[in-house]
């Protein structure tokens, strides 16, 4: 992932299914937690070579899950970035395949990229974010919407007040960028989407352990059959004193 790559906080996060986690240069040995973030959008807008993850130098590509530490608010957080096929656009229908989809579940955040030069992309947003509603019921999981390719004005054919305007009413962050230009605001919208994650994770887990202190309420069955065994007992009582 470039934009990952290039934030100057990132280090080397061993890959997923590595045991030891010698490779993290947090300083720290607790693990870091987890941020698993999705990256979607139609074919060519951007995702993988430059805005995922770069050619290395033999010109390959390292795999589509690409790790990396990043800190946010003094934490060490581990962050995943699952690069996915590019969509193919097909009249007014989404082909989401099983593998795309099983990317979106698994993904604590959602990255929907599309490219200003091409306006299929742009009208394949709403799909997509109706896909990752889908997927994930209930609005837990943040979704951005990332126009690219902003050096390519000359060639535009999305205005970027429409991708502002089209992520407001979706209720998503927008952010415009250029991945091979201007690594800053790439670097912003994935630390301001991780943060987000982050502070839902923290929110999330002391809700739980609360409500697990809670004392349970006795069991109304017991409470009434202790009531009954004692009129019982009482009413025994009488009938015996009245003999
Ligand atoms: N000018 C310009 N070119 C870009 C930018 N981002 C990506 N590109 C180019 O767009 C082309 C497609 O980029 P990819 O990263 O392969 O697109 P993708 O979304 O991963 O496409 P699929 O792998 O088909 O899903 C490449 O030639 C990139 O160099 C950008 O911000 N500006």
């Amino acid at each position: 992932m470039r934009l990952v790559q290039n934030m100057c906080t990132i280090a080397e996060y061993p890959q997923a299914g590595s045991a030891s986690g010698d490779g993290c240069s947090g300083g720290s040995s607790a693990r870091p937690r987890l941020v698993k973030i999705a990256v979607v959008g139609a074919s060519g807008v951007g995702k993988t070579g430059e805005c995922c993850a770069p050619r290395s130098p033999g010109g390959e590509r390292p795999g589509n899950l690409y790790s990396r530490q990043i800190q946010i608010d003094g934490e060490m957080l581990a962050i995943q970035v699952q690069d996915t096929p590019g969509i193919q656009i097909h009249e007014h229908s989404l082909d989401c395949n099983e593998q795309l989809n099983r990317c979106i579940r698994w993904a604590d955040a959602v990255v929907i990229v599309f490219s200003i030069t091409d306006y299929k992309s742009y009208e394949l947003l709403s799909q997509l974010h109706q896909q990752v509603r889908q997927l994930h019921p209930g609005n837990r999981v943040p979704v951005v919407v990332v126009a690219n390719k902003a050096d390519l004005l000359h060639i535009k054919e999305v205005e970027p007040q429409n991708g502002l305007q089209l992520a407001n009413m979706l209720g998503c962050t927008f952010y415009e960028v250029s991945v091979s230009e201007n690594y800053n605001d790439v670097f912003n919208a994935f630390h301001v989407l991780c943060k987000e994650v982050s502070k839902q994770q923290i929110t999330s887990t002391p809700e739980k352990r609360r409500t697990s202190l809670i004392p349970r309420p006795k069991s109304p069955n017991m409470q009434d059959l202790k009531r009954r065994f004692k009129q019982a007992l009482s009413a025994k009582v009488r009938t015996v004193t009245s003999v």
